[in-house]
Parts: C-alpha cells; structure tokens; sequence
C-alpha cells in the first residue's frame, strides 16, 4: 500500500495520493529524497491514515485537498521532524494555517499552473448550460430523436450577453477573457481588488471590434455582488473559499439573478447554499447552473441529481495532464525547498520557470502560502 523510491534517500517525502507524471518524483530523488506514495485504493485518507503515514520520520508531506490539515497533522508532522507540507491544489481552504505556523511548518500551493485549464472547464460548463448539451446527449442516447424540429432544445444566445465573475483573481480573470474574446460578451465583475490587467483587455478588445466595424464589448467593475447577480446572464464563481464567501450564493441572492440566468461554480461547493440552488432550479426551469463541486463532496444535496437544468461533473476543473502533472511539480517543489533551506519564489503568479521540463528548477519554493508568518527567506533570483 506504500510505493516506495530511492530507499536511501535521506530525506524522507511521502505523497498521500499517486500523482499524475514522473517529474516530481525524479526531482525528489536528484536531491536525495526518499519518496513514499500511498496507493491505497480509499479515495479520502482519514487524519489517523495519514498520521500512520507520517510515522516517527518524515521531512515532508504532498496531501491533497479532501484531508483535514489541522492541529493534528501538523503536530504530528513536527514531532516526526517535519517542517513542510504542500497541498496538490491552489485552493488550501482545507488547511488550518495556524496551526501550521504554530508549529513551523511551511504550507505550498500550486497557483497558475492550472489557471487556463480551471479557466477552460468553467467556459465548458457555461456553454454545456447555455446550449443544453448533456440534456440533447441523454436524448440522442434514449433513441428519441426522430427529427429536427424547430423547438428542439433551444438555449441561450452568449453573443452580445453579459458574464458575471465573482472573483476576478488568476482563474476568474482567465475565464472573463474567454467569454468576452471567444464570444464577445460584455463583462460585469465583483472583487475585492481591482483587475486592471483584465480591464485593459477588454478596453483593447472592444477597440479591435471597433476598429473592425463590429460592435465593441463594455466592461463595468461592479460596487456589489448584487449588481453582477442582477445585471449578468451568465455568472461564474471564482473566489477562495473562506468565512466571506461562504453561502456567498443563496435564496436571496438567487432571488435576484434573471429568471434565464446561468450559473456556474468552479470554486468551492459551499460558496452556493446547494439546497437553497436546488430549490431554486426546481421553481425556475429555465435558470441553468455548471457545477464542478458540491457543498459536501463527493455528494449531492438531496434532488439536485434529478433536475435537467442542472450540469454536474465531479471535480474536474483543473484535469489535464499538463496541468495535473505540473500540480504534481510545485507541490513536490515546494516541500523540497523548504527541506533544503532554499528561499521563496518572489512571484507565485509566476511559476513557469518551474515547469520547463528541459532545464533545472530554480532551487526555491514555488509558493508557500505562510512563508511570511515564517519569516522564510524570499528569492531574489531574476529568472
Ligand atoms: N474546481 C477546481 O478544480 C478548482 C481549480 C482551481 C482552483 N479552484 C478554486 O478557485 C479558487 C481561486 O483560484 P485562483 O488561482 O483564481 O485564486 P486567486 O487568489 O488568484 O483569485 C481569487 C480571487 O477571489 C477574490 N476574492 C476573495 N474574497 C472575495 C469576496 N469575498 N468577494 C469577491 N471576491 C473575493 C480575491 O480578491 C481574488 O482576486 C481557489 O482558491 C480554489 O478554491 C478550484
Ligand atoms: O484548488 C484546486 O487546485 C482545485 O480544487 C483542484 O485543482
């Protein structure tokens, strides 16, 4: 139920899940790793599994977003002489950081690498809701189409629309630029910093449409969530997940989105009270959601399986295989940095010397989150 690599590796680094690529495995052993793969066939380690992992020996631990990292784990880390940790994902709200701090243990992420794909699968979802896709597959499936028919599954038009990002941060701005490039979309967006990257490209876009006889698109950072709920016709959720965005979607804020509205959640399941979204899609037929998670994964609140007007695929945002295997890279990065006292990457919104598979890594750590709280030193490289 362990894999294990380099047995003579000096330092011992064990990963709670097998990870996609051999990349991070061989740069682990380069630098005298010893690498232990849990391969139990339980999709959720308990936090008593994993303590059996960490056993009395162990620098570092790759875990995944499904495992508690509290309190417990870290302590039981540290006493094993463990002083890193990384999550194989960007979102590390299953992480108590302060428990990590208390007991120095640096906690890494794996930002950027997977923005595009992340990006790409909330644009997948928004169209499978708009155009009714796995509803029309279903029926061509049960042998019932006999036909064209005028009437036949008629959706939503995204052309000349406006989308919605709540969180405007690296994915939610990726996904605004493929609906408002790919299908000239107007964009309405809430955050709590301002996205002017995002803004100067949609200012640009609109200029290219014009200068092309075409209608320009319009951007508008709004003051409220409400303003996005009330003005978007497609909306995507894209903040962390924390005590502000909790239930950030509920009856009330459902309330005011247009009746034909879509909604799509490639965040955290409990930024959408899920009973409340399933007893609004039961009342409105034609509002339609996207959803890549769920309040309590891996399941669904009681109803939400049988409603048409719903797209549901299990946590699959940020797979594909570049983007799974370069997870793997950071997050392996990351804990090697921090056993070998290398510094911190300066930028974790640029991580890209990190995945070129042709040259070295950098000798830093990616991104770790609670590098400031440590006092870890920050790079001062110029790659
Ligand atoms: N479904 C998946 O597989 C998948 C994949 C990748 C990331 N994610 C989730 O997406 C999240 C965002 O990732 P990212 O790389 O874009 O992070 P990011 O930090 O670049 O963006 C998050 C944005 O949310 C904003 N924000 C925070 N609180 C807010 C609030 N109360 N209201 C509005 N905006 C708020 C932040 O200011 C920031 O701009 C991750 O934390 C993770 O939970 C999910
Ligand atoms: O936060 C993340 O990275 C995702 O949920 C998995 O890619």
């Amino acid at each position: 139920m362990v894999q294990v690599w380099n047995p003579n590796g000096k330092y011992r680094v064990v990963s709670t899940k097998p990870m996609p690529g051999t990349r991070w495995i061989n740069l682990l052993i380069e630098q005298d790793c010893r690498v232990e793969i849990c391969t139990r066939q339980k999709t959720i380690l308990s936090v008593e599994d994993i303590i059996a992992l960490i056993g009395d020996k162990c620098d570092g631990v790759i875990g995944q977003l499904t495992e508690d990292w509290g309190e417990t784990l870290f302590s039981a880390l540290s006493r094993a002489g463990g002083k890193a940790f990384s999550n194989m994902a960007v979102g590390y709200n299953n992480v108590d950081v302060n428990a990590a701090n208390k007991y120095g243990v640096a906690v890494g992420n794996t930002p950027g690498v997977l923005t595009e794909t992340t990006a790409e699968l909330a644009a997948s979802l928004s169209l499978s809701a708009a155009r009714r896709i796995v509803e029309a597959d279903e029926f061509m499936r049960a042998g019932l189409y006999d036909g064209w028919l005028p009437n036949l599954f008629v959706g939503n038009l995204l052309k000349g629309q406006t989308v919605g990002v709540i969180g405007a941060g690296r994915i939610g701005s990726a996904y605004a630029r493929m609906m408002v490039e790919g299908f000239k979309m107007n964009l309405i967006y809430y955050d709590l910093y301002q996205a002017t990257r995002l803004e100067k490209f949609v200012t640009a876009y609109a200029e290219f449409l014009k200068a092309n006889g075409e209608q320009p698109v319009t951007w508008k950072r709004a003051a409220s969530m409400d303003e996005v709920l009330r003005e978007a016709d497609v909306i995507s959720l894209h903040p962390i997940l924390d005590k502000t965005t909790y239930h950030l979607v509920n009856k009330e804020s459902l309330a005011i989105m247009k009746k034909e509205a879509i909604l799509v959640n490639c965040s955290r399941g409990p930024v959408i009270d899920e009973v409340a979204l399933v007893e609004h899609l039961k009342q409105n037929p034609m509002f339609r959601v996207g959803l890549d998670v769920f309040e309590d994964e891996p399941y669904m609140k009681p109803g939400l399986a049988d409603l048409k007007n719903a797209v549901v695929v299990p946590h699959i945002a940020s797979a594909s295989k570049w983007t799974r295997e370069g997870m793997a890279t950071l997050a392996a990065l990351n804990v090697l940095g921090k056993i070998k006292g290398y510094p911190v990457w300066s930028d974790p919104n640029r991580i890209e010397p990190f995945l070129n598979e042709n040259v070295p890594p950098p000798a830093a750590s990616p991104s770790i989150v609670n590098s400031k709280a440590l006092g870890l030193p920050v790079s001062t490289s110029r790659l």
